[in-house]
């Protein structure tokens, strides 16, 4: 048997660089994003039925709890779409795909979500 055979694959005990970190963010926010377009929608249903519905749904959007839900739906999509404006970059050419471009790039995208949920947050509270 081979000496040198890789003896630690406990994702949890590898230090991930920034590209990883990034990716696995990109994929977690893609899933809610997914989940968040049933919410948005039976909520756009509620208000549109009728105008108790759109007064039902306005008081629901005033409590803390869905707005810290939609805040984390907002976040989710704005790093998403970061996330995905690098990918596209990427893969039409403009961003280099090496080592130093991967990092910066996905230091960017963190970055300019952070703000954009920054955003997000004072624009809903
Ligand atoms: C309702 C809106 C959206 C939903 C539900 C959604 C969901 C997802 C999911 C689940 C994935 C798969 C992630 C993975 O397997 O790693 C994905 C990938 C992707 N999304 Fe979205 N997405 C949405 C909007 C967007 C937007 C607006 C952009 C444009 C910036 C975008 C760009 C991408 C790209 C480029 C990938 C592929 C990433 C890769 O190659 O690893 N998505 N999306």
């Amino acid at each position: 048997m081979k000496k040198q055979r890789p003896v630690n694959l406990d994702l949890r005990t590898i230090n991930q660089p920034v590209s990883a970190i990034a990716s696995i963010l990109h994929r977690i926010s893609g899933v809610i994003t997914f989940i968040a377009v049933g919410i948005l929608l039976w909520l756009l249903g509620m208000s549109l039925s009728s105008q108790e519905g759109f007064l039902q749904a306005s008081e629901i959007m005033t409590g803390f709890f869905a707005k810290f839900i939609l805040w984390g739906i907002l976040t989710a999509l704005a790093y998403h779409i970061c996330g995905g404006i690098r990918h596209v970059l990427m893969d039409f050419g403009f961003l280099e795909e090496n080592l130093v471009t991967g990092s910066a790039s996905a230091k960017v995208a963190i970055v300019i979500a952070v703000i954009l949920s920054i955003l997000a947050g004072v624009l809903l509270w």
